[in-house]
C-alpha cells in the first residue's frame, strides 16, 4: 500500500480552510560534507524538542543517498533549482558565495505560513519555537558582525567601524548616515509569499551581485521590515573574540559555525 500522504495540503480541501503550517529550513548544495551539518542540524532540533519538521531545500546536484539519509533522519527534502545572479555580473561577488543565491527559493514554499531559516553549518541547543510566534509582517534575524577580513572590501572595515559597538569608531560624518543594521543571512524568520518570492526574483535581475551576495541582496530588499532579534538565536563564532563583551554564552540558544573559521 501506497504510504498515506500525511503532509497534506490536501488537495479536496478549499484553500481557506487549509491550515497554513511552518517549518524550520535549511539549504543544501553539492555532494559534500554539508549533509553532515544537515544531519547534526536536524538531530538538534530534534533534541530540543521541536514541534515542526525540518524542510531541506536541495539543489539538483544533492546525490540521491544524500537525500535518502537525510529523509531517513526525519527531513523534509525538496529540489530546488539553482538562483544565479545577472549574467556576466558575478564577478562583483565573492565566488565562495555566489550558491546561496539559491537560498531565495525558499519563499516559493507558500504551504508555509512561516519559516525559520537555519544554515547547515549551525547547531540550535535550546528550543527556538517561540520565534515562529513573533508578529507577522517583518524580518527577523541577528546583527551581523564587520570585523572579519572577509570584510575587508567594506567601508566599515577600512575605518574600523562595527555595528556591535558603534560608539567604538563612530561613523564619520563625513561619509554620511552609518549603514542600517545589516544582518546575518545564516538565520533568519520570514513569511514564504508568492508575492516576495516573484518580487524577490524580479528584484534579483536588475540588481548586480556585491560581495556577500544573496546576503546583501536579502539586507537591501528587507531594510525596511527588518527586525534585529537578540545574538543568542544566531552566536556567529567570530562574536567570540571580535565583541566577547556582547556574548552571554550561557544564554546563547543557537551557535553559526561560520565558513571563515570552520
Ligand atoms: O557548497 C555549499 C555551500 C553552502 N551550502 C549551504 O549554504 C549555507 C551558507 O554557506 P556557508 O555556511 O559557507 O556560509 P557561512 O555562513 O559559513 O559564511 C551553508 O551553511 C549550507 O547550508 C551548501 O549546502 N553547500
Ligand atoms: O553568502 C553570504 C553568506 O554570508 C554570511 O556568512 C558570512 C558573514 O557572516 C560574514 O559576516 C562573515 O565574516 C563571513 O565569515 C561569513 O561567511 C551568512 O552566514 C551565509 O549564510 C551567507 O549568507
Amino acid at each position: 500500500m501506497a504510504s498515506e500522504n500525511l503532509e497534506g495540503p490536501f488537495p479536496s480541501t478549499p484553500l481557506r480552510h487549509q491550515v497554513k503550517k511552518r517549518a524550520y529550513v535549511t539549504f543544501l548544495a553539492g555532494d559534500g560534507d554539508y549533509v553532515k551539518g544537515v544531519v547534526g542540524l536536524v538531530k538538534g532540533l530534534r533534541k530540543v524538542k521541536t514541534g515542526y519538521p525540518l524542510v531541506v531545500a536541495v539543489l539538483p546536484d544533492v546525490p540521491e543517498l544524500h537525500r535518502q539519509l537525510l529523509q531517513a533522519q526525519g527531513c523534509i527534502v525538496r529540489e530546488i533549482e539553482p538562483v544565479h545572479p545577472p549574467e556576466n555580473q558575478v564577478q562583483f561577488a565573492m565566488a565562495y558565495y555566489v550558491i546561496n543565491y539559491s537560498k531565495l527559493r525558499i519563499w516559493n514554499f507558500v504551504e508555509y505560513s512561516k519559516i525559520i531559516y537555519l544554515d547547515a553549518d549551525i547547531q540550535v541547543y535550546e528550543n527556538i519555537d517561540h520565534l515562529f510566534d513573533l508578529p507577522d509582517g517583518y524580518f527577523y534575524a541577528v546583527m551581523d558582525c564587520f570585523c572579519e577580513k572577509t570584510w575587508s572590501h567594506s567601508r566599515q572595515y577600512s575605518i574600523g567601524y562595527c555595528q556591535q559597538c558603534p560608539d567604538k569608531v563612530a561613523w564619520p560624518t563625513e561619509m554620511g548616515s552609518p549603514p542600517p543594521l545589516y544582518f546575518n543571512a545564516g538565520m533568519f524568520v520570514s513569511e514564504p509569499a508568492q508575492s516576495t518570492y516573484s518580487s524577490l526574483l524580479k528584484t534579483l535581475r536588475i540588481t548586480p551581485p556585491t560581495p556577500f551576495a544573496e546576503q546583501d541582496f536579502l539586507n537591501m530588499y528587507f531594510e525596511k521590515i527588518y527586525k534585529p532579534i537578540p545574538l543568542v538565536y544566531n552566536l556567529v563564532l567570530a562574536m567570540l573574540w571580535r565583541h566577547p563583551e556582547n556574548v552571554e554564552l550561557e544564554k546563547v540558544k543557537v551557535v553559526h559555525y561560520c565558513a571563515a573559521v570552520t
